[in-house]
């Protein structure tokens, strides 16, 4: 019996996917096997010895502590693509708010007193919130990922230019990605050139306050600057700066930040991006089959920390091994097999920058004093054996 536990809500169909013969989930479990997790901060608290997977049930890995994971032969999975659609319709909606003063406008609408001519009123206050279409106007986008290219072709089906960076940018996205979106040579360039400024990079040590002063100084006076990634990616003095000198014309952001909350140019939404029906169904889905694939097969798929290893299951057992990624780890196993006598069926190794991970099929069950051999050659981060 496998033990899951969710640190956030995790939609339902996704759980159904998991057989009670099989699988006990809750909140709260004592030695987890792998842990289910959408927001919730990770680094906060230790995580238990007895975890052998994490799976994030969206794209964002940044509130898991993956270095640590890795660290210690642990994959952590997420599900790419499954809410970029979601994402999508929330920043093209952005984009509106802040065009079109609808905010303001609802909430004049909402304060309305319901006596006496409401049609008077109406017509008479609505000069206040005249906007500006987005078609003709120019989108910057940074990162052309799963939401970036959804996020750009939708804006030039709007009628605006699109202009995208994006220096890692896959095959596959730019099959996906419009031929009228342009490329920029270079940040400076998108900056310089944009009306509305859309972010979708991860949160790391290079994306954190990729709009800064530097970009402050480059943009366009009033742009529009839309953050559905992640705070720390609109550097938070810089923000301000912008907004009180007028440089940034309105935010639009998922992320509402204390003192900004009054502030009529900013537009915050309760981290609603990825908060749909389908989407929150599509990520748990994905997840939920992959965490499984992993525990009752070894198999990796979608990992943020693990190579891509699937391996068609034969032999009677299983052993599934994550090492540092050095000469003579392959060497090593074998040899411990051998002199336990035990016979490989098949096996499959793959690497990711530091970390290896081999699915080993055996012909024979694998006694324990065989895994403690295995665990204790020195660069072995995780063994785990299925099936004996
Ligand atoms: N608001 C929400 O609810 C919500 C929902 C989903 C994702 N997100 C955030 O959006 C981010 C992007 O999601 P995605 O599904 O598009 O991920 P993705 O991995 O498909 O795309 C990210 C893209 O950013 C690019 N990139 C990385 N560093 C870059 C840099 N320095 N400059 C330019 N491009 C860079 C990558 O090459 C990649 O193409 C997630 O990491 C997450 O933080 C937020
Ligand atoms: O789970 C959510 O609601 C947010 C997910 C989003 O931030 C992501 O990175 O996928």
């Amino acid at each position: 019996m496998f033990k899951i536990q969710t640190l956030n809500n995790i939609s339902r169909n996704g759980l159904d996917r998991l057989p009670a013969n099989l699988y006990s989930v809750a909140n709260e479990v004592a030695a987890p096997d792998a842990v289910l997790v959408r927001s919730a901060d990770m680094h906060k608290a230790p995580i238990a010895a007895s975890v052998k997977a994490i799976a994030r049930a969206g794209a964002g890995t940044n509130n898991i502590p993956v270095a640590e994971m890795s660290a210690r032969g642990v994959p952590v999975f997420n599900a790419p693509g499954a809410n970029a659609n979601a994402v999508k319709e929330l920043v093209v909606a952005g984009m509106l708010l802040a065009a079109r003063n609808i905010a303001d406008a609802l909430g004049f609408v909402r304060g309305l007193d319901a006596s006496g001519d409401l049609h008077h009123k109406v017509e008479a206050e609505k000069k206040r919130f005249v906007g500006t279409e987005l078609a003709g106007k120019t989108l910057g986008v940074v990162g052309l990922g799963a939401i970036g290219v959804k996020v750009a072709n939708a804006a030039y089906a709007l009628g605006m230019r699109v202009i995208g960076f994006d220096p890692h940018m896959t095959v596959d996205g730019a099959w996906q990605l419009s031929a009228e979106v342009a490329k920029a040579g270079s940040l400076a360039e998108l900056f310089a050139a944009s009306d509305y400024l859309t972010f979708h990079v991860p949160l790391n040590d290079k994306t954190r306050g990729a709009f800064g002063t530097q970009a402050l100084e480059l943009v366009r006076p009033g742009v529009v600057l839309l953050n559905f990634a992640r705070e720390g990616i609109v550097d938070a003095a810089a923000l301000r700066k912008g907004l009180a000198d007028g440089r940034i014309g309105r935010y639009v952001s998922d992320f509402p930040e204390a003192d900004l909350l009054g502030d009529a140019r900013v537009i915050s939404l309760p981290h609603l991006g990825a908060s749909t029906g389908e989407a929150e169904e599509n990520c748990a889905l994905m997840v939920v089959d992959q965490l499984r694939d992993f525990l009752e097969h070894g198999n990796v798929r979608n990992s943020v920390n693990f190579p891509e290893t699937r391996m068609a299951r034969t032999g009677s057992a299983r052993i599934c091994i994550a090492n540092s990624n050095r000469p003579n780890m392959i060497g090593q196993l074998s040899h411990v097999l051998g002199e336990a006598g035990v016979n490989i069926a098949q096996m499959h190794n793959a690497s990711r920058g530091e970390l290896a991970y081999s699915l080993i099929d055996v012909d024979s069950p694998v006694p324990d004093s065989l895994v403690a051999a295995i665990a204790a050659i020195d660069g072995i981060l995780s063994v785990r054996v299925i099936g004996n």
